[in-house]
């Protein structure tokens, strides 16, 4: 495979740009190598900028549910440009997204735009600060919810993949204020809760964790956490950046029926365009400025063409629910296939998948927790990824992220993604 232009291209980046890289996760850190530069997308399929073509199972880490440059959203887009890109008032557009969100997903009274999931998941903790007068919240070890000060604690993704234990910069108090436990430990949820009496404000949690591969909630964590909050007076948060409208039509909530206070939504809600929203219960999210005093704002929130990219997305996702049925049937059947030759291999392995989230670990225990997936063996991992890409396929150069399928992979890229993995395997075991 010919990377040239690429490897060009990081050593100039690195001269100009931290790492080379806009987000660390794309560095190859970890799994070694040289990231590619990507020139274009479209469909399943990422090309770089030396001409290589591979399926994407990275979806943009989520949004690209239909696949890359969606010509309705392309469409949509265009259409809106020439309107201007930006004018700090508000528009129609956002009372429309707004209700869409509302009719599609439970629990969503109110809901407020932001630029990031960062942003949403920041904002969401101060509203149920402000709203319980309480400072602490929880956590689970592993999951991401953003670079915010508050929950760079025993974070996952670009965290755990580059090992970071303490962050510079935040401080301690800050990282006083976040608890943390393992995830899917509900007694570890029952002590940290009778230890800090009345002191949460709220549990944030992925309610299907993708950022230390995929890892699955297990019957009675979710539902244990929420009777845990009804009985404290805490605020249930769930972070939605991923599984929103990907897991289903009203995200994790539906999928899994359980109910949330608050609920963060992410990339997956503008396309692709840098989008973030925090909504919940009408009681809670009174709090937020101007009709309450937690101050939230943004300059850039509500862009009228993330909002026409996420409207146009999530507009289709809701009149064509097969969309996502054939998308999580796609992943069934690719498990499927990975089980088969994975089985067949002789290695120890774990797949892990819900709706088109999914991922594979090299561990012969089952992979529930941050130390699960960091105790397989990821050594391995880094070879399967790049043999795996060197067969034009391009997973998350990370152990600790979840894989994303899109809606536009046929069975072909299915097939061809279980006979690259066991050739993979016969090449690194
Ligand atoms: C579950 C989850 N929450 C929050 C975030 C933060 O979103 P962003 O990178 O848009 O700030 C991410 C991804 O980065 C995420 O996966
Ligand atoms: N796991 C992260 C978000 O989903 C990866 C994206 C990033 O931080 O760049």
């Amino acid at each position: 495979m010919n990377t040239t232009k690429s490897i060009e291209l990081f050593n100039r980046a690195q001269e100009s740009i931290p790492g080379g890289v806009n987000s660390p996760v794309r560095a190859f850190r970890s799994v070694g190598g040289t990231p590619l530069f990507i020139q274009r997308a479209e469909g399943t399929y990422l090309y770089d900028v030396d001409g290589n073509r591979y399926i994407d199972y990275i979806a943009s880490w989520g949004p690209m549910i239909l696949g890359h440059a969606y010509a309705p959203l392309v469409k949509a887009i265009q259409e809106q440009a020439v309107f201007s890109t930006s004018y700090g008032a508000p528009t129609e557009l956002e009372i429309k997204m707004a209700e869409l969100i509302r009719s599609m997903a439970p629990n969503v009274d109110l809901i407020r735009m932001v630029s990031s999931g960062t942003e949403a998941c920041m904002s969401a903790i101060r509203v149920a600060r402000g709203y319980t007068g309480r400072n602490k919240i929880i956590k689970f070890e592993g999951c991401y919810h953003g670079h915010a000060d508050s929950f760079l604690v025993k974070a996952g993704s670009g965290v755990a993949t580059l090992n970071i234990q303490a962050v510079p910069g935040v401080t301690a108090s800050t990282a006083a204020d976040t608890l943390t436990c393992a995830y899917n430990d509900l007694a570890a949820v029952e002590q940290l809760v009778a230890e800090n009496k009345s002191q949460v404000a709220a549990i944030i949690v992925e309610p299907v964790a993708g950022n230390m591969g995929c890892i699955i909630p297990q019957a009675g964590f979710l539902e244990g956490i929420r009777k845990i909050c009804d009985a404290e007076g805490i605020v249930f948060i769930f972070d939605e950046v991923m599984t929103g409208f990907r897991l289903a039509r009203g995200g994790a909530q539906e999928k899994l029926k359980i109910d949330a206070d608050l609920v963060t939504y992410g990339k997956v809600i503008g396309g692709g365009l840098p989008v973030g929203a925090f909504g919940g219960k009408r009681k809670i999210m009174e709090m937020v400025a101007p009709l309450g005093s937690v101050y939230q704002a943004g300059t850039l929130s509500g862009n009228p063409i993330a909002m026409i990219a996420g409207y146009t997305l999530l507009s289709i996702l809701n009149e064509q629910p097969k969309l996502l049925k054939e998308l999580n049937e796609k992943t069934v059947y690719l498990r499927d296939g990975l089980d088969k030759v994975l089985k067949a291999s002789g290695t120890p392995y774990v797949i892990n998948q819900l709706g088109s989230m999914i991922s594979v670990h090299f561990s012969d225990k089952p992979v529930t927790n941050f130390a699960s997936a960091a105790a397989a063996n990821n050594d391995l991992f880094k070879k399967y990824f790049h043999a795996m890409l060197k067969r034009g396929v391009y997973l998350p150069p990370s152990a600790f992220e979840s894989w994303f399928l899109n809606n536009a992979m046929q069975q072909e890229h299915l097939d061809t993604t279980i006979k690259a993995t066991e050739e993979s395997l016969k090449e690194i075991l």
